[in-house]
C-alpha cells in the first residue's frame, strides 16, 4: 500500500461507528507525494480482467477431468483460444458415442462434452463416427448431443436446480428431488432376455423374478431409449465400477438424462479416481436410463408403460417408464447375481459391518426389515449396507454408498444416518418446509419410501476400502407383523438354510382402510426379486462358507411383539440393538437356551438390556389362544411355501438337504 497514516488509504478503508451515525466521514486527500487538489484514489490493485466475462472466467480454475468446462474448447468462456480437447476426452466422447449408437444407422451421435448453455457460443467438435455413414442419413444423425461425463456433485446440483423441476437444497444441504410417478421399484415390469445361455443358465418359471423378454423386443426398447435419449440437447454419463474387491470389479457406464439420477448413481456406485477415469476403456454394463419416457405398449410383452430390461448376453440394461433411481442399483444387483456364481463368489442381499477384533457380520433381510439401520453402528467399522460379495478371501460391498429410509428419521435414533444427509446426499420424495426448507421426516405425502442415497464415507465409521474378512455370524432379518418369532434366536446350518431360503418377512397392511391382516412375503434368499440362478445354488454356496468358516446363524425378528400388528408394537429400535451388541460380543453364543415349539427354534434365557418377557414371544401376548392360532398360521405359510423347494437337492450333501427339509416348523 502506497500513503501511510491515512485511514481512508487503500482499498480497506473504515470509519467508526459514531461517524456513521453522526455525518459522513470527511474526506481527505493523501498527505504528501503527488500534490493535487482532486480528490483520488490510485492504490487499489491491478486488475486482471477487462470485461466481465474475463471477470466470471477467472472465477473458475481449470481442473479435475470430471468439470465440463475443462476443454476450452466447449466452455465459450475465455476469450482466448483454449487448449484444445484432450486426448482422453477425445476417447471418451467416442466411447459415448459407440454407447449412444443406434443399431440402425451405424454411425453414433456427435457428442460434445460439456453444458450446451455454456458451450453454444462456440464451434462444435465433432466426433468421429464409427463408420462411414450410409444412405440412412436422419434429422437425428445431424444434431450435437452434449455429454455431462462424471460431473461433482457440484455441478450436478447446480444442473438439478437449473434444469429440473422439484430440486431444492434442504436445509442441511442435501438435494431434494422428486422420482416422478414412480416411488419404489416395478418388479412386475422387470425383464431379463432368455436367449440360449440364458435359458439354461437362469431361474425361469413359477416364483422366478426373471420375466422373460426376446432378444428382438428388447433391442426395438434399446432403440427407444438410444434415441430418446440422443434427442436430447445433453445427457449425463457415469463412468464407475462396481464391487471394493479389486479382482472382481466390474466397470459400468449410466447414460441418463437427469442430473438426479447422476448423482444418485455417484453416490451408489463406486466412484474412480482421475487416474482410474482417464483409463476406463469400454465398460463392462451399461444402463441406458430413459425412465422419463414410457415403453410402447404395443411392443410386444409389455403390459404397462414401465419396462427395465436386462440384457446379459449384449451386457446392457434399458429403462423405460420408470425414474425411480433404484432401479439402477438394484438392477446392477441382478447383474452381479448372475457375474459372480460365475466366479464362485457369492452374492448376498444384505448389509455387512465389522468389529474392532476384525469380527464381521452379515445383515440378510428384505425391504425395511433393517439392514440399512442395524449396519450403520457407532460402535462398528461400516462395511455396506445393502450389496456384498463373499469369495474365497473375505467379504466386499458391490456399491460406494448408502441408500437409507427416512420415514420417521430421528437424530436420537440413528444419528449416524441423520449426520449423513448433508450436501452431496440425494433426498428423495422427502416433504421440506418451504422457507427454512427443514424436512419434516414423518411426513409421507410423496410416499413412505422417503430415501437418503449419500456415499459411504458420509458415515463416519465407514471401512474404506469396503472390504473385510470372511464373516462370523450371518444375522437374518425378518419383520414378523405377527409378532410370533422369538426377537432373537440361535439357528443351527440346516435352520440357517431353510431360513435363508424361506425369506419371510411380513408387509402390514396400509393404515387408510383400517387395520387389516398383516401379509406375509417369502422371498428366496432375502432377494428373491434380484437373484438370477434358482435359490438353491445361492443357498448351497452359502452353507459351504458358512461351513468352512464356522459361522453362526441367528435369526433376528425386527418386527412385532406382544401381538400382531394392530394390537402388538414393533419391537424397540435399542433393544434389537442390544440382541446384536450380543451377537458381536459373543456373549450370546455360549448363553443358556431353551428350545420353542413348532418352529424348534434356540431362544436365551437372556439378552443384557433386554426384558427377559420378551425374549418368548407367548410370554409378551395377553391372548395365549390367538398366539397359538396365529402362530399355527405362520407355520402353515412357512410350509406351503417351502413346497416348491421340496423336491431340489442342497449342494452335493444329501444329508444336509434332509436336515434343511426337516429344520422348518413341525406340527
Ligand atoms: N427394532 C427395529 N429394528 C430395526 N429397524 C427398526 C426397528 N424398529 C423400527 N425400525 C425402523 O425400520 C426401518 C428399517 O429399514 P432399513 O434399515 O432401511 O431396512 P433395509 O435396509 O433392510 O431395507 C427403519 O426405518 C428403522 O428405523
Ligand atoms: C433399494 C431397495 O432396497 P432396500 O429397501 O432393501 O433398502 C429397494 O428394494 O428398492
Ligand atoms: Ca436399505
Ligand atoms: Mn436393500
Amino acid at each position: 500500500m502506497a500513503g501511510k497514516g491515512n485511514e481512508n488509504t487503500g482499498g480497506d478503508f473504515s470509519f467508526s461507528a459514531a461517524a456513521a451515525r453522526d455525518a459522513l466521514p470527511r474526506i481527505t486527500t493523501e498527505k504528501g507525494g503527488k500534490s493535487t487538489d482532486v480528490c483520488h484514489d490510485d492504490t487499489a490493485p491491478r486488475v486482471n480482467f477487462q470485461t466481465i466475462d474475463e471477470l466470471h472466467s477467472l472465477q473458475r480454475k481449470r481442473s479435475a477431468p470430471t468439470t465440463p468446462l475443462r476443454d476450452g474448447s466447449a466452455s465459450g468462456v475465455s476469450g482466448t483460444s483454449g487448449p484444445t480437447t484432450p486426448v482422453s476426452s477425445e476417447t471418451m466422447l467416442q466411447s459415448v458415442s459407440a454407447s449412444l449408437a443406434s443399431l440402425t444407422r451405424e454411425t453414433g451421435p456427435k457428442l460434445i462434452r460439456g453444458d450446451p448453455t455454456s458451450a453454444a457460443k462456440v464451434a462444435h467438435v465433432p466426433v468421429t463416427p464409427r463408420s462411414l455413414p450410409t444412405a440412412d442419413v436422419s434429422d437425428s444423425g445431424l444434431k450435437f448431443t452434449h455429454i455431462l461425463h462424471n460431473l461433482s456433485p457440484a455441478e450436478l446440483y447446480e444442473q438439478a436446480i437449473k434444469y429440473e423441476k422439484g430440486s431444492f437444497v434442504t436445509s442441511t444441504g442435501a438435494l431434494a428431488t422428486l422420482s416422478g410417478a414412480k416411488t419404489g421399484r416395478s418388479p412386475k415390469d422387470k425383464r431379463v432376455v432368455k436367449d440360449e445361455t440364458t435359458e439354461a443358465e437362469l431361474w425361469w418359471g413359477k416364483g422366478s423374478p426373471n420375466i422373460e423378454m426376446d432378444e428382438q423386443t428388447f433391442l426395438v426398447n434399446r432403440e427407444r431409449a438410444v434415441d430418446y435419449l440422443n434427442s436430447l440437447d445433453k445427457v449425463f454419463v457415469n463412468d464407475q465400477y462396481l464391487n471394493w474387491d479389486p479382482e472382481n470389479r466390474i466397470k459400468v457406464r449410466i447414460v441418463s438424462a437427469r442430473a438426479y439420477h447422476s448423482l444418485f448413481m455417484h453416490n451408489m456406485c463406486i466412484r474412480p479416481t482421475p487416474e482410474e477415469l482417464e483409463n476406463f476403456g469400454t465398460p463392462d454394463f451399461t444402463i441406458y436410463n430413459a425412465g422419463k419416457f414410457p415403453c410402447n405398449r404395443f411392443t410386444h410383452y409389455m403390459t404397462s408403460s414401465t419396462s427395465v430390461d436386462i440384457n446379459l448376453g449384449r451386457r446392457e440394461m434399458v429403462i423405460l417408464g420408470t425414474q425411480y433411481a433404484g432401479e439402477m442399483k438394484k438392477g446392477l444387483f441382478g447383474v452381479m447375481h448372475y457375474l459372480m456364481p460365475k466366479r464362485k463368489i457369492l452374492s448376498l442381499h444384505s448389509g455387512c459391518n465389522m468389529g474392532k477384533d476384525g469380527d464381521v457380520a452379515l445383515f440378510f433381510g428384505l425391504s425395511g426389515t433393517g439392514k440399512t439401520t442395524l449396519s450403520t453402528d457407532h460402535n462398528r467399522y461400516l462395511i455396506g449396507d445393502d450389496e456384498h460379495c463373499w469369495s474365497e478371501t473375505g467379504v466386499s460391498n458391490i456399491e460406494g454408498g448408502c441408500y437409507a429410509k427416512c420415514i420417521d428419521l430421528a437424530r436420537e435414533k440413528e444419528p449416524d444416518i441423520w449426520n449423513a444427509i448433508k450436501f452431496g446426499t440425494v433426498l428423495e420424495n422427502v416433504v421440506f418446509d418451504e422457507h427454512t426448507r427443514e424436512v419434516d421426516y414423518t411426513d409421507k405425502s410423496v410416499t413412505e419410501n422417503t430415501r437418503a442415497a449419500y456415499p459411504i464415507e458420509y458415515i463416519p465409521n465407514s471401512k474404506i476400502p469396503c472390504v473385510g474378512p470372511h464373516p462370523k455370524n450371518v444375522i437374518l432379518l425378518a419383520c414378523d407383523a405377527f409378532g410370533v418369532l422369538p426377537p432373537i434366536s440361535k439357528l443351527n446350518l440346516a435352520q440357517t438354510m431353510y431360513h435363508f431360503i424361506s425369506g419371510y418377512t411380513a408387509l402390514v397392511a396400509g393404515t387408510e382402510e383400517g387395520v387389516k391382516e398383516p401379509r406375509a412375503t417369502f422371498s428366496a434368499c432375502f432377494g428373491a426379486a434380484f437373484i438370477m440362478l434358482h435359490p438353491t445354488k445361492y443357498a448351497a454356496m452359502l452353507a459351504e462358507k458358512m461351513q468352512a468358516q464356522g459361522a453362526t446363524g441367528w435369526l433376528v425378528n425386527t418386527g412385532w411383539s406382544g401381538g400382531s400388528y394392530g394390537s402388538g408394537s414393533r419391537i424397540k429400535l435399542a433393544y434389537t440393538r442390544k440382541i446384536i451388541d450380543a451377537i458381536h460380543s459373543g456373549s450370546l453364543l455360549n448363553a443358556s437356551y431353551r428350545k420353542t415349539d413348532i418352529f424348534g427354534l434356540e431362544i436365551p434365557n437372556e439378552v443384557e438390556g433386554v426384558p427377559s418377557e420378551i425374549l418368548e414371544p407367548i410370554n409378551a401376548w395377553e391372548d395365549k389362544m390367538a398366539y397359538e392360532d396365529t402362530l399355527l398360521k405362520l407355520a402353515g405359510l412357512f410350509k406351503s411355501n417351502f413346497e416348491t423347494f421340496t423336491s431340489h437337492k442342497i449342494g452335493d450333501d444329501g444329508k444336509l438337504t434332509e436336515e434343511i427339509l426337516a429344520a422348518g416348523p413341525n406340527f
